[in-house]
This record gives C-alpha cells, structure tokens and sequence, in this order.
C-alpha cells in the first residue's frame, strides 16, 4: 500500500515535464487530425428562404425583371451568391471574377445545360445546340457550327443575301413609311427574320410566316423557369397543367413546316438539273446539313445525323438569330435617339464613309471605329441575354471560396458586369459609346467584364453572323433616313424599360419617325 502511495504521489520535478509533453503531443496530433479533413468550404450566402418556394417569391413578386432584382441582391449577399427556385439550387455569379471562374476557370466543370423540358420537346430530346447536355454529341454538333455552318467563310457567303434584304427590303420598307411613326422594332424584326430565313432555308416560303409565329411561342416555354422546370420531380405536373400538351402542339406545328422544307431541298438535290443550277448558288444551313448527311462516313464511329438532329439544329439557329440581332439594333436605336450628340456623330462617320459609293455595302464596315463602339456600349448596357444560358456543374466546385454541389444551375449575370462601377467607373449606368474607342475591350469572351455572348466553351456560335446583321443593319437606318421621335416626345422621356425574356426586349414598341434623306446630295 505505501508502494501504490508513492508510486501514486505527484512529484513536480519529474511530473510536469512529462505532463507538458503528453499535453504538446495531444495538441499536435488533434491539429494534424484537423488538418487533414479540411471542412468543405461553405455554400455561398443567399436571401432567406420559404419552405417550397425557395426564393421564387423574391424575384416573382417584384415589378423588376431578374437580372435587376439579382444585381440589387448581389450588393447585399456578394457577387457569389445562391438562390433556391423551387427544387432548384442555383448560383447567380455577378462580378468578373467569378465570371472568370465560371466561364475559364470551371468552363469544362460548367459546360453542361440543365434540363429544360420545352428544350427536350422542340429539339428532339435535346439534340440541337443550345440546350444541349456537354458529352460528344454537343462537341460533334459545336464543331459543325463553328466550322461549317457559322465559319466566317460561311458568313461571307451569305452576304449577298443580307445586303439585299437589309440594303433593299428594309430600306424600302421605311422608306415607303417615311414622314410617318412606325414601329422600328417590328420592321428590324421583320428584315432579319428574312435575313435568316435565306440563309438557313435557301428562300421565304409561304409558311416563313407561320414557322416564325410557331418559333416566337416557343421561345417564350424556353426559359427554364417554367413550373415543370422548377420541380422535376413533380413528374405529372407537366400533364397536369396542359403545359406538356401545349409544348407537343407546338412541336408537332414547327415539325410539320420542316419536315415540308427538308423534303422540299432533298427533291430539289435529287433533281439533277435543279441540283446543277443549286450548285451554282450558294448552300444554305439546311443544304450544309443535307450535304453532311450524305458524306456520313460509314465506317465512322459516330452515328449519322438523322433528320430529327437537323431539324433541331435549323430550328434552334433560326432562334438564336431571328431575335437577337434586330433586338440589338432596337436598343441602339432607342439610346443614340436619347442621346441626339451621338446619333449626329455616328451618322456623320457612317454618310462620310460611304458618300462615295452612294449606298451602304458591307466592306468597310469594320473601320467605322465610332459606330463599332456604339454597338460595344449598347451591348454592354444592353446585353441579350443579361444571364446568359444557364450551366450545370457536373461535380462539386469552388467559385470565389464557394462551394458550388454538383447539379447547380450557375448564372452569370453579365448585365450587372456591365454596369458595375468598380469595372466601368462611377458614370458606369450612363450610354457613353467614346468608352471603347482606343480600348481594347473586346466581346470575345475574354474580358470579364463585358461578356454580351457570354465566354468559354458555350460562348455564342453566331458572333460573326449576328454582328454582320447588327452592324448592316443599322449603318443603312442611319445613311439612308434622319430620325425623329413622334409628337412632343423628348429624347429623355422615351421609355427605356426591358421585358425578360429569352431575349432582353424593349417593353414598349419603338415608335420613330424616318424622314427620307438623300446622302449624296
Ligand atoms: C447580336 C446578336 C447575338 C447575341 C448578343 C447573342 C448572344 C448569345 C449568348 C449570350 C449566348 C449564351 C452564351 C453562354 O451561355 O455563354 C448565345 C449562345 C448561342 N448563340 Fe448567340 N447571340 C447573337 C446572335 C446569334 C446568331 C445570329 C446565331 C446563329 C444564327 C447565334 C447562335 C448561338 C448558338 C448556337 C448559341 C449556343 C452555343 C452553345 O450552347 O454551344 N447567336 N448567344
């Protein structure tokens, strides 16, 4: 017992010594422990949410369009922020940075679509393009767009086209309204649906008109935000609404006017005397299609391109041009009327620049450094897709010390980029196009802070296509035509406020006055 005493008794000389090492040592491994499970980092913040809904009601219930009541959100919780719509986790990015992590960074992680079902209905389970899953059916479709349906080379040859639709019809059009209000917006509308219509199907045809008409409503169903969209899991809420039915209705329309237009351009190239006269014209969409149809190499790994997949290409080409271009030439038209100093200098460059030949055409274009950073400063205020298309991350990952889950939606609010003061200065909200002369700011996809066709992977597939239309389009309203603004209107009053879209409209038509001018004189 006195041995267990002794052996039990503290002895500070020896004791507190031993006991600080045990301590050090404890200390030490529980921090190595610590280190080595690194806690994920955390969700991004984000406004409070209801049960069910998420957020829905934050934007839903609000006169402002989305990508307004998200920049006022992302001064509050940062430019990395997470909403729940719905089921639906998404992240809404709104700073260059992150728009850098997003689109360079994470592109390969974030190149993916979240399923829409419209998308799925109207492209043939998602075969066209834009809302097309990433794996090696997009990449295949990407590479023909890019090489052979879009390529510059392929532009240039649809220019005879555009000039005699843009240079001609238009003009005409306004001309024969002159001295009269007319609504600008639905005669750009009009000219570049043409312009489309040609080069993707060869001719205007009885049913453009109603192919047009089934395309308009089909843009409305595609925004992802649809009820169905937002809870997938609801399966039979699709049936339940009529909202499947309506969709299929509208695909059964569109698949009839295409399925006519195919049969109609395979007759033709059957046809050896109407294919040797095709032969010297040029090729449209469609034709290239066909063309790459036929030479499908058997022994190709890859499946050939069936019918459906051509007809959702077409179809989502003749979506992502028919609005886009003539919507970009509406919010030009709308500022420099807003900002009469401007309207008179670009008109100046664009009649000086072509007094000589007495009319527009599309050579020279490019030089005119002024109207080019009218369009810039347009597309920085008024970009066409403010959040662009939506991605998908295929696995966990970090954006701007966020943890981003697998199987979010991310956003990039590229209109809140562009107009945020700490990239474009303290006059970031004012129309001021002498911002990009002398700067090398580009819309590549390479300047974070001003992404109108968004950057990566997905960036836009008609940046030629849609800048020639915009840039053509707009030097003849300006050459051929002065403007005015109806009635008592001042340029400050006329409305500037936007409808969201697929597209970013003007909510109100556009109503000016073109009074004829004769450059030469
Ligand atoms: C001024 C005109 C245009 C603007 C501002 C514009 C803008 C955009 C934007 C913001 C995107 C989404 C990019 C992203 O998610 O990062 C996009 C995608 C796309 N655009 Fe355009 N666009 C225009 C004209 C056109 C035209 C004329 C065509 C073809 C006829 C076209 C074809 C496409 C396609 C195919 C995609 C999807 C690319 C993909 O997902 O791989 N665009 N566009």
């Amino acid at each position: 017992m006195e041995q267990l005493q002794k052996h039990l008794s503290f002895s500070p000389s020896t004791d507190i010594p031993l006991l600080l090492l045990t301590f050090t040592a404890i200390l030490l491994a529980t921090n190595l422990l610590r280190k080595s499970k690194i806690p994920p980092p955390p969700l991004p913040p984000g406004p409070w949410k209801l049960p069910i809904l998420g957020n829905l009601h934050q934007l839903a219930l609000t006169p402002f369009p989305p990508h307004r009541r998200l920049r006022d959100m992302a001064e509050k919780y940062g430019p990395v922020m997470q909403l729940q719509l719905g089921e639906l986790l998404h992240v809404v990015v709104s700073s260059p940075e992150a728009a850098r992590d997003v689109l360079r960074t994470h592109d390969a992680v974030l190149a993916s679509r979240p399923f829409v079902l419209a998308a799925d209905i109207f492209f043939y389970g998602r075969t066209g393009i834009s809302f097309t899953p990433y794996g090696d059916y997009w990449r295949r479709v990407r590479k023909i767009c890019v090489m052979e349906l879009l390529s510059d080379r392929r532009v240039l040859s649809y220019r005879a086209v555009r000039e005699d639709e843009l240079c001609g019809s238009m003009v005409r059009r306004v001309a024969a309204a002159a001295a009269t209000t007319v609504d600008l917006g639905e005669i750009l509308y009009w000219a570049s649906n043409r312009v489309i219509t040609r080069s993707a199907f060869g001719a205007l045809r009885e049913n453009t008109e109603s192919f047009l008409a089934v395309v308009n409503s089909m843009s409305d169903a595609l925004s992802g935000l649809s009820v169905s969209d937002l809870y997938p899991s609801i399966r039979f809420l699709p049936w339940l609404t009529g909202f499947r039915a309506k969709l299929t209705a509208l695909h059964r329309e569109a698949d009839l006017i295409l399925e006519e237009i195919i049969n109609e351009h395979k007759a033709r190239r059957g046809n050896h005397d109407d294919r040797s006269a095709a032969a010297a014209a040029v090729d449209d969409i469609l034709d290239v299609l066909l063309d790459l149809q036929e030479a499908e190499d058997c022994n190709s790994l890859e499946s050939p391109l069936t019918n459906d997949n051509i007809k959702a290409v077409a179809t989502e080409l003749f979506l992502a041009g028919s609005g886009t271009a003539s919507v970009t030439i509406e919010w030009i038209m709308s500022e420099i009327m807003r900002n009469p100093r401007v309207l008179r200098k670009v008109q100046e460059e664009v009649r000086r620049t072509f007094r000589g030949k007495g009319k527009v055409d599309e050579q020279g274009l490019d030089d005119l450094k002024y109207m080019n950073a009218v369009i810039k400063e347009v597309l920085r205020l008024h970009p066409d897709g403010p959040l662009l298309a939506p991605r998908e991350s295929q696995e966990d990952l970090v954006v701007g010390g966020y943890l981003v889950p697998a199987r979010t939606k991310v956003m990039v609010n590229v209109w809140a980029i562009g107009r945020d003061s700490r990239s474009w200065g303290a006059d970031a909200e004012k129309f001021d196009p002498e911002r990009f002369l002398d700067c090398s700011v580009d819309y590549k996809g390479r300047d974070f802070q001003f992404l109108p066709f968004g950057g990566g992977r997905r960036i836009c597939a008609g940046i030629s296509f849609g800048m020639a239309i915009v840039k053509l389009g707009l030097a003849n309203l300006l050459y051929h035509f002065d403007w005015e603004l109806p009635g008592k209107t001042k340029p400050e009053d006329l409305d500037m406020t936007e409808r969201f879209g697929l597209t970013l409209r003007r909510n109100s038509p556009l109503c000016l006055v073109p009074i004829a001018f004769n450059p030469a004189s």
